[in-house]
């Protein structure tokens, strides 16, 4: 049972500063760092232990200084998207990989490699799942102001091309659409230079009760 919602989590949760410091020294992270106009730094929810078991895998597993040392989230400031642009297709056009909703940026070190300097691609697939359910819920709560708490269904990831370690990464996140209760979205993984290392597409399902 919980004692929170996601809203009052990440009001009331600080960003790191530190981690801010971290990635702002890095030029692919500088623009969304500069650019408060857009964005704004969100506390990375899942990375904080709230006093009970949850978000284990991501506050205590891979939070060490040879997993993932850092991480680093921000949201699309939600003022003008209430009655996003949408097409035929119930797409939303106000959102798309030049410009995601939510975004992570995480150092990725060596210990979770599976082959050598390379990072497992279960642990990729979990930094999607949470990027993207992080942004699913970011939109629930302050674009969409739905109830109904989100699970993940599906998740499809296309690996690319492998991310080495030690590597910072950046995972962009969008909502593509919305059909009742099934949320779709998707994601890239992108390194330092902009390469693109994997893709997703996921599918999100608002509970009938609360968790
Ligand atoms: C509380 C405070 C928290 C505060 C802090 C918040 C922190 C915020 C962090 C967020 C970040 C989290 C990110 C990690 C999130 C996980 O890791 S969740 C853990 C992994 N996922 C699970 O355990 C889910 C397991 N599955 C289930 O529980 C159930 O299958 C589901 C997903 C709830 C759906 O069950 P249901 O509600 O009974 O859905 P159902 O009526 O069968 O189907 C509804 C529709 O969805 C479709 N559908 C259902 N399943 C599928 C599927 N797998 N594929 C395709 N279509 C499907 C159906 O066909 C149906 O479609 P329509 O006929 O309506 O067109």
């Amino acid at each position: 049972m919980y004692n929170h919602t996601y809203k009052e989590l990440i009001t009331k949760l600080q960003v790191s500063q530190e981690d801010v410091d971290f990635f702002a020294n890095m030029p692919f992270a500088r623009p969304y760092i500069d650019n408060t106009s857009l964005y704004q730094p969100v506390p990375f929810v899942s990375r904080h232990d709230k006093g009970d078991l949850s978000d284990k895998f991501f506050n205590k597993a891979i939070n060490s200084h040879d997993t993932i040392p850092r991480a680093l989230a921000f949201m699309q400031r939600p003022g003008s998207l209430h009655s996003p642009p949408t097409d035929e297709n119930g797409i939303d056009l106000s959102q798309g990989a030049e410009n995601p909703f939510f975004i992570t940026f995480c150092q990725i070190e060596s210990g979770v490699n599976g082959y050598i300097d390379t990072a497992h691609g279960g642990v990729l697939a979990a930094l999607f799942d949470e990027t993207l359910g992080l942004c699913a819920e970011s939109y629930r709560v302050f674009v969409s102001e739905e109830g109904g708490h989100l699970l993940t269904a599906s998740l499809q990831v296309s690996y690319r091309s492998p991310v080495r370690t030690p590597s910072a990464v950046i995972i962009k996140t969008w909502m593509r659409r919305k059909e009742g209760r099934k949320w779709f979205l998707e994601a890239q993984l992108l390194d330092q230079d902009g390469l693109l290392k994997a893709e997703a597409k996921s599918l999100y399902i608002g509970l009938k009760s609360a968790l």
